[in-house]
């Protein structure tokens, strides 16, 4: 068991200000931040000379004509422009990274609910690129709609070794140990709690200050991630567009021999350069990485009785072309008081349209009290019947319903409308429980035509 499993392991209260050094607040702004005075030309994108003999560079996320609010590009001012950052790429093994819909064949495991122990650490060096296990993929990268999960298991720092991913952006939840993404846009570390969103086509490279990490990672191939439409809620609460960081500009000016890899139509690649890609001095726009800390989430929930849908604690959302369906949300079962009146407070039992992909960040998931541990993975995919294990259930239905605190808890879903493939690999990890589904065997009938409950 982790040790961020401990209740109250670590508090945003610990930060002494509000503001973030390093780091530009609010999400899908419109940001401008220079490493260098007068590096970001003032007024304009492309002057015909730029200051310090910096090149010009637009990066865009949308296509051009993209309506307003979906509009993505920014303007980087770097050392090089990114063509001398690239040269002939060759293809190289892309170890267990799957793309879609390249695990639908792949293995033959017959549908059913599925969880996994936390994988271990493998014993051969990983880093970003060689240390992304893919778990499932959902639809189909190449008509940009779906997603897979990965669990990411890296043992080594990139060291002149870079990457980027033109098929999907990636959303790391960080599990165990810290993560520190070094971007062409600047610096992200976060810590298990935390979350960053890496674009797709944003160049990084992976280092790990705390030694081997493990994290959770969502690939949207499909629209960018986005705040959720709030309805009823109003302007405050769930994820606040403050609490979003986005780096400020710093670069590497190193002449070393470097690797570039690019992850491209589901395989990957390699280039070699002399120089260290992340060169960015200066740059504007609102395309660009960021992080959050989960625990700044501020849940909505019901005050008096019954069990809302989870997309209450939806952080994220990627949108499809059809409203209300998501292409992926990303939804958290964060710390908590359940104070509902004669209400069974679990997750009801379901099936689901949607497939559901969970992980546990730290500590006690309420339905699955037992089994489902931290850096542990469950999926309960579309259709398929799930719910309160027959402990949760027995417990949950007979426990006096005072409010409670669910502390030092957070777990976490990917929630597709696409079926999700589970790879080779997953299904034939000894990390996959043999027989997850008895945790429903001793659920009793407990019908009976005499009975009535007191009102
Ligand atoms: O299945 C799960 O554990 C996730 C989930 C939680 C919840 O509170 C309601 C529905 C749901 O799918
Ligand atoms: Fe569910």
């Amino acid at each position: 068991m982790n040790v961020q499993s401990v209740s109250g392991f670590h508090s945003p209260d610990r930060r002494r200000s509000a503001i973030l050094p390093g780091y530009m607040s609010g999400f899908g702004n419109s940001f401008e931040t220079e490493a260098l005075e007068g590096a970001l030309p003032i007024g304009r994108n492309s002057p015909q000379k730029i200051n310090y003999g910096l090149y010009a560079e637009q990066l865009s996320g949308s296509p051009f004509t993209a309506p307003q609010a979906t509009n993505q590009r920014t303007w980087l001012y770097r050392i090089r422009p990114s063509v001398k950052h690239s040269g002939r790429f060759v293809k190289v093994d892309k170890a267990l990274m799957r793309t879609a819909p390249a695990a639908k064949d792949e293995s033959d495991l017959p549908i059913g609910q599925l969880r996994w122990d936390p994988m271990p650490f493998p014993t051969h060096d990983t880093t970003f690129v060689t240390g992304l296990f893919t778990i499932t993929t959902a639809g189909d990268s190449d008509t940009q709609v779906g997603m897979a999960a990965h669990v990411l298991l890296a043992t080594r720092s990139m060291d002149n070794a870079y990457f980027f991913n033109a098929d999907g952006e990636y959303l790391i939840v960080a599990q165990e140990n810290s993560l520190r993404f070094r971007t062409e846009f600047g610096i992200i570390d976060i810590e298990p709690g935390e979350i960053a969103v890496i674009p797709r086509g944003v160049i990084f490279k992976l280092e790990l200050p705390a030694g081997p990490a493990r994290a959770y990672v969502c690939e949207n191939y499909g629209g960018a991630f986005t705040l959720p439409d709030r309805g009823p809620i109003g302007a405050n609460c769930l994820a606040n567009p403050r609490d979003f960081h986005t780096p400020v500009a710093a670069y590497e000016d190193k002449e070393e021999p470097s690797s570039l890899f690019a992850k491209w139509g589901g395989e990957l690649y390699r280039t070699e350069i002399g120089q260290s890609p992340l060169d960015v001095v200066a740059w504007h726009g609102n395309y660009a990485p960021y992080k959050y800390d989960l625990r700044h989430f501020s849940p909505v929930n019901a005050v008096l009785f019954d069990h809302p849908d989870p997309s209450i604690f939806t952080v994220l959302t990627a949108p499809s072309e059809t409203p209300g369906t998501a292409n992926v949300d990303f939804v958290i079962f964060p710390e908590r008081w359940a104070v509902a009146e004669n209400t069974f407070r679990p997750p009801w039992y379901h099936r689901n349209l949607m497939s559901e992909f969970m992980g546990l960040v730290y500590g006690v998931y309420d339905a699955k009290p037992e089994g489902f541990v931290p850096g542990g993975m469950s999926l309960h995919n579309q259709m398929l019947p799930h719910g309160p294990d027959a402990m949760a259930f027995e417990h949950a239905s007979n426990v006096e319903l005072k409010p409670v605190k669910l502390e030092g808890t957070l777990a976490f879903m990917f929630e597709t409308r696409f079926p999700q493939r589970v790879t080779k690999f997953a299904a034939e990890s000894a990390a996959l429980q043999k027989d997850y589904i008895a945790c429903w065997r001793d659920l009793k009938k407990h019908f009976d035509p005499n009975r009535r409950e007191p009102k």
